[in-house]
Formats: structure tokens, C-alpha cells, sequence
């Protein structure tokens, strides 16, 4: 008998496999069975695809073996052999039994006895139902499958779900949006036979891909998905090129989910270790790429345990969950850190059908590159303590892995090199890309080289605008436009984590929903930052109208480090400003890959200073070379590729002027306020160690200097002396100027018809007159 304990949710797709051996009239004979109550039913959680399972199993649906319900008059009651009672069995229709302090323990094998005894009897039933769970699963097998139940397997099971429960509870941050997504999902299923699946059908995927892939919504697949994924089925290693925002992650995620299928089927997957380890270079991706797996494993019957492995969480959780996956993805550093910690993880990695390497240009350079050559070396090891002589390299056996590598940007040479087609050149810098790529050890001499953007980098629908300014007015520029580019969401970047420090209060003073994203900052921080982003989602998109205030402008601006330039996938994106010039020509492409993703459009836009020229011009030359050669001057122009020129309208700009400046004065006397109270404390506890008197104005003349920098030591010390009452006031005179409204959208030929003082008085604003947009 199966009982659903909790109310059933819809599987979402195809029918929900029965429990094994649901009927009520399975038991022939009420021989040796007694009245018992519902709660002391040996109940099991029924077996489910793990994904499910995280939380409390199948939507909490348990399951109980050698149970008759017999209805005496209003009365249900539950007949069941000792063995299908529970140990926390309790008194009940007239029956006083001592519960047995053993019965823990025996209650397994019972329910292995009980099992067994009524197999025969309900095998009609019971094969039914199973071929209702799982394709072609025979009575037989199915009676072996019960068989195999050893009490250690219930115990363990146990455990599991304990651990579960609790990394459910822990994930909840950062499953919110899957989970938020799979919801969506469910309600979408009833219009998944509207789809035209046809476009994905050459690929040969199997049919609960397919239908995984039709709840997505993905008509089609993109081209990196239609020309990688045939060659990672076909046991391919794959270096896979293509624009940002297209589709790269099931490019890989779903020959991966395939193979994981195939095996499942076979039952080839013995015990439970990995198939693949997906490396990612920031947490957030990780934690993304992560998501978007379980949301392609959503719809499936069985699905595989997709983990994230990242500094800045619990270890020990990771480390759970790491025993139990199939997927893992990670950063290198934590990846390394659970690998070289425990013998069973890294035995188990050394088996991964797939290692990905996503974002490869930058996962194999900056601070990873150690971490990254670590777990390669490892995962290539023959046996626990053996080392790969780092000489001999080349005689390193091909292991039987795929090697999948992606990103949107690779230079030439690594093109190249990557295709096979170039020598390595080792010479005594081990740490170079070179070697790290060399240590991938490929399966095959010459991996295939999928290409889907070698001429322009950039995504399709993105718009490139460039401008210039003072190096002391970009708070001013930026500012300007983002009222004037109206967006649901904003991303801008800066190169410094003080920039980004600064940057986020400063527009909040100007009372705009601005939040921070760097890699100092605690990771739940961060990810709470980036959930807030996403939140506050303002679907209006607000148009460049008469009149600008603050509430016309982005639903919210995330203000970043580089740590988001790479792979984040956040919907609605309309617009990205480069607050300082991108460091490389690839950073400038994957900063501006955050917007116009997945065919939709977006901005990007360079806030330029004097200095800032000469990289700028360099940075534009290299990233639209390749375009320029392919295409004509007046070409380029009609098409719109290339960089183009803004001209903000200088008369709302200086009306600007004063809110900005207030904003910056008050911004930077809080952080300095800050900054100085720290110092303090600092030199306070200095003091106190030494036994010496702390006495501040002291310390400081002696700390005064005339060298680089005393500029600004000296605006800290001015922005502290400022006084409660000075900020207040500049509060105040803030808020007053915002709370006028710059009209700026009437028309100079309609001037006419208006009355302009009324709409300046009854508004408190100022006219500009006509103010076009950015003009892109
Ligand atoms: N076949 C498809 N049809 C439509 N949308 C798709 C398809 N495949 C993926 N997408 C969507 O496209 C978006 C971008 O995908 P993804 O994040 O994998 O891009 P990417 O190429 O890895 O980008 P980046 O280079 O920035 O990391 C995602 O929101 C994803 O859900």
C-alpha cells in the first residue's frame, strides 16, 4: 500500500511512477497481523530523482509494504504484520505492546521479510505499477531490487536525508531563483506541445531532453549548441568559441545530462561518484551554471545530483554534497581544497567522464591558475600519492575523459593552440597558459574547434557608445545616463574595489536603487547583492519622457568589480557603463556580454576620461579589428559596428551638476567619517599594546606627509571635521533638488501650446527644452 502522507503535486512531466506495490487487496490473509496506528508504519521515503530529493524526498511522498485497511463501520484501520510496524509504535486499538528497544535495528530486515512475503502474491500489481515508474523494469528485477534492501542501505538513506534537509535549509539563498524558475516551469508544461521542437531534432537528443528542452521554451538551438553538442556526444574533446549571452552552458550541459541519462538507463552508474567536474572562475558563475543544470533537469523523471563546490560557504556542506553528486561545478580554489583534503573525493574526480573548463581564458590565468594545475595534475594521477613527473608530460597516458573548453574570448595564438595547430613552447615559465593548457590533457591530438563568432565578438544585438569627459566628472556622466537611458536593470563596472565602495552610496544618495558587487565583500553579501539586483525587477520600462526624476530612471544598478564581467546571466540587463575603461580588450567584451544576451538587445557604454584615451582607442582597434577588415567604412557605418560617439546634451548635464556635487560631498564625508573611525580604533589598540598615551591629533601631524597621496590625506581630514549639522543641511538641500523635476521633453515646436510657466511652477522644475535620449 502506498499512502501519500502530504497532498501530491503534479510531476510536471509524464505521470508520477506509482509506489512499488500499491493495492489494498495485497494481502490475501490477516494471519499474524495486527491493528496498528498510521504513525507506526514502517513508512520509506520513496525512491525519487535526486534533485527532488534535497529537501524531504519526493514532495515528502513516503511509502509502506504488508498494510491492509479494513473499515470497521467509521473506522479505518491499518492491519499490519509486526514487521511493518515502525519502532516508535504506540498503543492503539486496544493493543499494549512495550515498544522493543531493538526494533530499530530489526525493523530493516522485517521490512526486507515483509517485502518478500507478499512479492508473490501482488506481483500482478506491482508490475503494473513499475512499469509506470521506470521504462521496462521487469517484476523480476524489481523483486531483486527489494531483495537488495539491506538494512545498512536504510540506514544510510537516513543519514542522507538528514544531510539533505539540511542542505536544502542552507541552499535556500541560492536555489530561491531555480526553484522560483522551476515553479514557472510547472505552470508552462500544459503549453510545451505548442513548440516546435523540429530545429533540435538533427541533433539525436533523447526524448526526455527534448521535453526538458521544450519547458524551456527553446524553439532552437543556438549555434554554439548546434555544432558543439554533436561533437561532445560523439566523444569529442571540444573547444568551443562563441558570443556572450549564446547559449554556451547547455552547449555543454546537455550532452552531459545526456551521457548521465545514457548510463542511468544502462545501469552502468555502480555507485555514486561524478561524471563530471564543471570549473568556472568566479563563485557566482559557478553557483549559476549550477541552476541552470537543475533547471534543464527540472522535467526529467530521474535526474542527476547537481552540486556547486565555492569558497566563501560551508565546507563541510560541500563536502556532503560533493559525496553524493553527479554534476559538480566549482571554483578552483574550493574545488582543490575538498580534492586534497580527502582521498575518497579525489578517487571519485579521478573518474569524471567530462571536465569542462568554462570561461578558459580566464579560469587558466589571474590567481586560479595554481589551484587549476593542481586538480589536473590530480584527476590525472594513476594512483593516490603518485605524482606526474612535470617533465615528462608528454608521456602522461591520454586519459579516457572528454576535456570540453569554452568562453567567448580566445586570443590567436591560443586559438590556435587550443586547435592543436600550434608547438608549445615551454621554456622554463611553467605558470603560463601554455602549460596549463598543455596539463588539460586532451584525449584526442587535436581537439575540435567549434568557431561561432570569428569575425565580431560582440553579441549581435548590442549597441557600443562611447563618452568623453573630465576625469573628475564621470560621477556626473554616469549619473546623466542613467537618467537619460531608462532601463530595467543597469550593470557598471569599475576596476577598483574602492570605486565600487563609493559608487553604490553615492547613488543612493541620489536616491537610486543602486547595490555593490566585489570579491572582498562576504560571499553572502555578494549573492544577496545580486539576488537584489535581480528583484527588483521594474517591468515598465520607462521611456525618455517630458520630465526626468529619479523615479524614471534603472529598477535597480548593480555597481561591480570585474568579479561579475564573466558569464553572469541576469535577465533584463539593458544597459552596461564602463564607469573606467576595461584593463583588456576580452574584459571589455565580457563586461558588455552581460547585456544584450540570449538574441535581446542592449548599451553598452565607455565613460571616457583624457587619460584614458590612448587604451581606449587601442581597446576599440582590437576588439572591432576583425570586423573592420571584413567590412567597409561606410558598411560599418550603416550597420552600426564600431564604438559610436555620445554627445549628452551639456545643458541637462550642468543642471546636474549641483545634485551631484552634493551627493559626492556627503558620500565621501560618510566613508572618510568611516575610514577615520577605524584608523582610530587601530591606532587606539596600537597605543594600548605599546602602553604608550593615544593622543590623535598627535599621531597625525607625525603621519602627515607631501608626498603621493597627501592630496587626498588631506581631503580624508577635511570630509571628518565636517560636522552633523553641515551633512544635514547638504541632506536637505539634496532632497529639495530632487524633488524637482528637470523638464526636459517639450518640444521647443509645440512651445506654443503650452503653458510653460505653469508646468515650471506646478512641477518645480527647470526646462530644458528638448532633450534627445543618448541618441543610440
Ligand atoms: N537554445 C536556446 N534558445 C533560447 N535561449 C537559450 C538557448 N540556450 C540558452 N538560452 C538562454 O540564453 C541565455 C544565455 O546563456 P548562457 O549563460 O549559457 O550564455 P553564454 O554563452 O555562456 O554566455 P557568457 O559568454 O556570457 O558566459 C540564458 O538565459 C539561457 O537560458
Amino acid at each position: 500500500m502506498a499512502i501519500d502522507k502530504k497532498r501530491k503535486r503534479s510531476e510536471g512531466q509524464g505521470k508520477r511512477p506509482k509506489a512499488p506495490g500499491a493495492s489494498s487487496k495485497r494481502q490475501k490473509s490477516n494471519a499474524g497481523k495486527r491493528v496498528t496506528s498510521v504513525d507506526s508504519l514502517a513508512w520509506k521515503t520513496v525512491d525519487v530523482p535526486e534533485m527532488f530529493d534535497d529537501a524531504e524526498g519526493f514532495y515528502g511522498l513516503e511509502e509502506v509494504e504488508g498494510v491492509e485497511i479494513v473499515r470497521d463501520g467509521d473506522t479505518v484501520k491499518f492491519m499490519a504484520a509486526a514487521a511493518a510496524e515502525s519502532d516508535a509504535s504506540e498503543e492503539f486499538g486496544g493493543f499494549d505492546d512495550e515498544p522493543d528497544e531493538e526494533a530499530g535495528e530489526a525493523q530493516g530486515d522485517d521490512v526486507v521479510a515483509s517485502a518478500e512475503q507478499v512479492a508473490p502474491v501482488t506481483s500482478k500489481k506491482e508490475s503494473k505499477d513499475r512499469k509506470g515508474a521506470s521504462k521496462g523494469e521487469t517484476e523480476e528485477k524489481a523483486a531483486q531490487k527489494v531483495d537488495a534492501k539491506t538494512q545498512k542501505e536504510k540506514k544510510e538513506k537516513k543519514e542522507k536525508k538528514g544531510a539533505k534537509v539540511e542542505q536544502a535549509k542552507g541552499d535556500t539563498e541560492l536555489q530561491a531563483n531555480v526553484f522560483a524558475q522551476a515553479a514557472d516551469l510547472a505552470d508552462a508544461d500544459a503549453e510545451d506541445n505548442d513548440i516546435d521542437m523540429s530545429e533540435w531534432v538533427p541533433l539525436d537528443l533523447s526524448p526526455q531532453i527534448m521535453s526538458s528542452i521544450a519547458r524551456l521554451k527553446f524553439a532552437k538551438p543556438t549555434a554554439i549548441q548546434a555544432r558543439a553538442i554533436p561533437q561532445v556526444m560523439n566523444g569529442h574533446d571540444v573547444v568551443g568559441k562563441a558570443a556572450t549571452g549564446s547559449g554556451k552552458t547547455l552547449a555543454f550541459g546537455i550532452p552531459i545530462v545526456e551521457s548521465w541519462l545514457t548510463k542511468q538507463a544502462e545501469k552502468q552508474v555502480a555507485k555514486k561518484e561524478p561524471i563530471a567536474m564543471i570549473l568556472s572562475p568566479t563563485r557566482e558563475l559557478a553557483h549559476q551554471i549550477c541552476d541552470h543544470l537543475k533547471l534543464l533537469c527540472a522535467g526529467l523523471t530521474t535526474a542527476p545530483y547537481i552540486c556547486s563546490v565555492t569558497g566563501g560557504l560551508s565546507v563541510q556542506k560541500q563536502q556532503r554534497q560533493l559525496e553524493r553528486a553527479d554534476i559538480v561545478v566549482g571554483t578552483p580554489g574550493r574545488m582543490w581544497e575538498l580534492m586534497s583534503s580527502s582521498n575518497a573525493v579525489l578517487g571519485a574526480l579521478r573518474g569524471i567522464d567530462f571536465l569542462v573548463v568554462d570561461e578558459a581564458d580566464r579560469l587558466l590565468k589571474d590567481g586560479h591558475f595554481k589551484d587549476a594545475e593542481e586538480i589536473l595534475k590530480a584527476i590525472d594521477r594513476t594512483a593516490p600519492g603518485e605524482e606526474n613527473d612535470e617533465d615528462s608530460d608528454d608521456e602522461a597516458p591520454r586519459h579516457q575523459r572528454q576535456t570540453l573548453v569554452f568562453s567567448a574570448t580566445f586570443n590567436k595564438n591560443l586559438q590556435q593552440k587550443l586547435a592543436g595547430k600550434a608547438r608549445f613552447n615551454l621554456t622554463s615559465d611553467t605558470e603560463s597558459l601554455e602549460y596549463l593548457l598543455k596539463k588539460l590533457n586532451f584525449r584526442e591530438e587535436r581537439p575540435k574547434f567549434v568557431d561561432t563568432n570569428p569575425i565580431s565578438q560582440m553579441a549581435e544585438n548590442l549597441k557600443e557608445g562611447l563618452i568623453q569627459c573630465g576625469d573628475l566628472e564621470k560621477d556626473l556622466y554616469l549619473y546623466s545616463v542613467l537618467l537619460l537611458q531608462p532601463t530595467r536593470r543597469a550593470l557598471v563596472f569599475t576596476n577598483s574595489i574602492n570605486t565600487v565602495r563609493r559608487l553604490a552610496p553615492f547613488l543612493q544618495a541620489l536616491n537610486l536603487p543602486a547595490f555593490a558587487l566585489h570579491s572582498d565583500m562576504e560571499q553572502k553579501a555578494r549573492l544577496r547583492s545580486i539576488e537584489r539586483f535581480k528583484a527588483a525587477n521594474n517591468t515598465e520600462t520607462p521611456s525618455v519622457s517630458s520630465s526626468i526624476s529619479a523615479s524614471t530612471t534603472s529598477s535597480s544598478i548593480l555597481i561591480a568589480t570585474d568579479v561579475a564581467a564573466r558569464g553572469l546571466d541576469i535577465p533584463n540587463i539593458d544597459l552596461v557603463i564602463h564607469y573606467h575603461v576595461p584593463r583588456s580588450a576580452d574584459d571589455y567584451v565580457h563586461r558588455s556580454g552581460r547585456t544584450a544576451r540570449a538574441n535581446t538587445s542592449g548599451i553598452s557604454i565607455l565613460l571616457c576620461g583624457p587619460k584614458e584615451a590612448v587604451p581606449t582607442q587601442r581597446l576599440i582597434a582590437k576588439v572591432h579589428a576583425a570586423a573592420a577588415v571584413n567590412t567597409s567604412r561606410s558598411q560599418l557605418a550603416s550597420a552600426g559596428v564600431g564604438v559610436h560617439t555620445i554627445d549628452i546634451d551639456r545643458r541637462l548635464v550642468s543642471h546636474l551638476r549641483p545634485r551631484v556635487s552634493l551627493a559626492k560631498k556627503i558620500t565621501d564625508t560618510g566613508i572618510a567619517k568611516e575610514k577615520g573611525a577605524k584608523e582610530d580604533d587601530w591606532m587606539k589598540n596600537a597605543a594600548e599594546e605599546l602602553g604608550v598615551e593615544f593622543d590623535a591629533d598627535e599621531l597625525e601631524a607625525a603621519g602627515l606627509w607631501k608626498g603621493k597621496g597627501s592630496g587626498k590625506k588631506l581631503r580624508e581630514k577635511e570630509a571628518r571635521a565636517v560636522t552633523k549639522a553641515e551633512v544635514k543641511q547638504w541632506r536637505w538641500e539634496l532632497k529639495e533638488l530632487l524633488a524637482k523635476r528637470v523638464n526636459t521633453g517639450v518640444s521647443e515646436k509645440y512651445l506654443g501650446g503650452v503653458d510653460v510657466d505653469g508646468l515650471l511652477r506646478g512641477a518645480r522644475g527647470e526646462f530644458l527644452g528638448q532633450v534627445e535620449g543618448l541618441g543610440l
